[in-house]
């Protein structure tokens, strides 16, 4: 079980240089709870994914480092936060470097001034757990999905995970490539393999440990009461299930085997069949287990939720920091007794929270215990709600 408060640290104050729609903003906070309000097209939810920069990858929309750089801009951006923790105050800094005269821009990271060799640095002082709009069809949409979602949550207590899962592509794209190319090029393909075979082992261990203490936190912490129904997770695929039966060294060796005999198949597929590229995250609910997929819209999301909530107590627990949640247009979707519980959860879990919602009626019930702030292109104020 893990500890029943994890140490919290808050953002205090964020700077945005080019970033999207802001020129410049300096923007100070100071409570657990911070609600960002205004219409569509505001700037709420890019300020949310300049949060979500201090983790390995490409932020909560999956875009382009370059397509964050604001139009009209020097083509550079640069995010910084001010972080106080229980083990003392910090600056954290990333962005986009392009020195003048130059097409190639570079990401830069930086811990108190100085320069971090990548973003996984950060985990460190900061740990993060979001929920956005976009993952509404997780449960119904293609297995890549589910993957990337779960290698979030790896990454977000093993911050090297997600650069085992890029050397692991990296690999197989190659050993597809030669399959096309040289099939008969066995020593090739043999270091391939081997180098391939290593990675997956490790990606799929680490998927499979975190399900588990995830599996087993849900299980723990369920309570009937609550309005985000548990889930019941699983991992499905050939090579979870030579992970889940054999000691590391044997499921590698069996890896390796299994990517030599299936070479003519994967050179007719162009792509290779079996491995962690291949893995599933099963979510089921309910008394009979019924899949997620099956559930209603409104089941689904809190379903996500509850999963979400969970994931953030889990990494309090593992990493003794409680994560920062960033919540994008998760209010809206609640009737006001869901809302309710999630603003009382999410204040249990003691990180801060960052949402967006384009009503200030949502927050209403927040009034004083969060900092609700009015967001218009390029500038945030506080809001006084009615
Ligand atoms: N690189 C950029 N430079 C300048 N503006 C940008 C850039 N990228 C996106 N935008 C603008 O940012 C705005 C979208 O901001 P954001 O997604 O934060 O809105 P939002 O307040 O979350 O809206 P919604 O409530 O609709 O989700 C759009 O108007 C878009 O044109």
């Amino acid at each position: 079980m893990p500890p029943a408060s994890p140490a919290a640290s808050l953002i205090t104050h964020l700077t945005l240089q080019d970033f999207r729609t802001y020129p410049r903003l300096e923007l100070e906070v100071s409570r657990p709870l911070v609600a960002l309000v205004g219409e569509n097209g505001a700037g709420k939810t890019n300020v949310l994914e300049a949060i979500s920069l201090f983790m390995p990858g490409r932020g909560l929309r999956r875009a382009e480092l370059t397509d964050m750089a604001r139009q009209g801009g020097p083509g550079s951006f640069a995010i910084s936060v001010a972080l106080e923790t229980p083990y003392g105050e910090h600056r954290l800094g990333t962005g986009l470097d392009r020195p003048d005269g130059e097409t190639r821009a570079s990401r830069i990271c930086r811990i108190d001034g100085l320069p971090a060799a990548s973003p996984a640095a950060f985990a460190e002082h900061l740990r993060l757990v979001w929920l956005t709009p976009d993952l509404d069809g997780l449960f119904r949409g293609p297995p890549g999905d589910r993957r990337r979602f779960l290698d979030r949550l790896v990454l977000a207590v093993d911050a090297e995970h997600g650069a085992r899962v890029n050397a692991l592509e990296r690999a197989l794209r190659s050993r597809n490539r030669v399959l096309e190319e040289t099939p008969d090029d066995r020593l090739w393909l043999d270091a391939l393999e081997r180098e391939a075979a290593e990675l997956a082992i490790a990606v799929a261990a680490a998927r499979r440990e975190t399900v588990e203490r995830l599996a087993a936190l849900i299980l723990a912490t369920r309570d009937e009461a609550s309005p985000f129904p548990f889930a019941t997770l699983t991992l499905e695929g050939e090579i979870d299930a030579l992970v889940a039966t054999l000691p590391a060294v044997d499921a590698e060796d069996r890896y390796r085997a299994l990517l030599r005999e299936s070479r003519p198949r994967d050179r007719a597929a162009g792509r290779t069949l079996v491995g962690p590229q291949a893995t599933d995250l099963l979510v089921r609910h309910g008394p009979k287990d019924i899949p997620a997929a099956m559930a209603s819209t409104g089941e689904q999301k809190a379903l996500l939720i509850g999963l979400v909530l969970a994931h953030a107590r889990l990494v309090g627990g593992m990493s003794g920091i409680a994560p920062f949640i960033l919540l994008d247009e998760v209010a809206a979707h609640l009737d006001p007794r869901r809302r309710a519980g999630l603003f009382d959860t999410l204040e249990s879990l003691g990180g801060q929270v960052w949402m967006t919602g384009a009503d200030p009626g949502l927050f209403g019930e927040l009034e004083g215990r969060a900092d609700i702030l009015q967001v218009s292109p390029g500038r945030i104020e506080p809001l006084a709600v009615a």
